[in-house]
């Protein structure tokens, strides 16, 4: 993925909770001038989603992130189908023999992956072993949907003390103020995710890139 450092989700609502309901053209309209790439949520049943609002969000011209339960050839090529550019998969989610498969299909279809974990370790292998794809740090654990930012620094910091240099860690979940997505970027997060403090407030999106000018990359 290029030129990632604020990537705006657009996500109505999350497992048990409303998130926020502001349409996709207003959000996009919002947040696209400070945003490097879109998430959208193409999940229908938990997220209220569907990869039709993609469509919306190719309109900027910046890269979409496909974000569904990837667990198979089916689902990349819905993202694919619909114009993304790139695609979510969960490390714990398929596995790393799965991830082997994914990561070639999706190569086959021109699809960057976003690989997520809330491990730092993991994080490290992973950009080790598959150049190129980006590595999110989840500060939401998804087996009880907790979300602890604090472990999240700690897992970053691990991964950029282990992982290749030009590793692409992204900083996910629970970053709702620009101090918070300084203090990532501080301990080697190359780009945050931030969804529902942003589907709630737009405005959020300038205030974050100011807090962390100079310092995101573009990669
Ligand atoms: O709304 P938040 O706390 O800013 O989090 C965004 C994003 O990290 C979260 O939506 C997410 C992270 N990993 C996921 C996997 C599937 C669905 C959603 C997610």
């Amino acid at each position: 993925m290029r030129g990632i450092a604020l990537i705006s989700e657009y996500k109505r609502c999350a497992p048990g909770r409303f998130v926020a309901y502001i349409e996709p053209w207003t959000y996009s309209s919002l947040v696209a001038g400070f945003s490097t790439a879109f998430s959208v949520l193409t999940e229908p049943y938990w997220f209220c989603g569907s990869p039709d609002i993609i469509q919306v969000f190719l309109e900027t011209g910046l890269p979409v992130l496909h974000k569904d339960f990837v667990v198979g050839r089916g689902q990349l090529l819905q993202a694919a189908c619909h114009g993304a550019s790139a695609a979510l998969v969960i490390l714990d989610t398929v596995g790393w023999r799965s991830l082997d498969n994914i990561y070639s299909q999706a190569r086959d279809m021109g699809l960057d992956l976003l690989v997520e974990t809330f491990r730092g370790g993991d994080a490290a292998a992973v950009a080790g072993s598959y150049p190129g794809v980006a590595v999110g740090i989840n500060s939401r654990d998804l087996s009880t949907l907790k979300v602890d930012y604090m472990r999240m620094l700690v897992e970053l910091e691990l991964a950029s003390s282990k992982g290749p240099g030009r590793a692409l860690y992204v900083a996910e979940s629970g970053i709702d103020a620009p101090d918070k997505a300084a203090e990532a970027v501080g301990r080697g997060a190359k780009a945050v995710l931030v969804g529902t403090a942003m589907m709630k407030k737009p405005e959020l999106a300038r205030e974050i890139i100011e807090a962390v000018k100079g310092r995101l990359s573009s990669v």
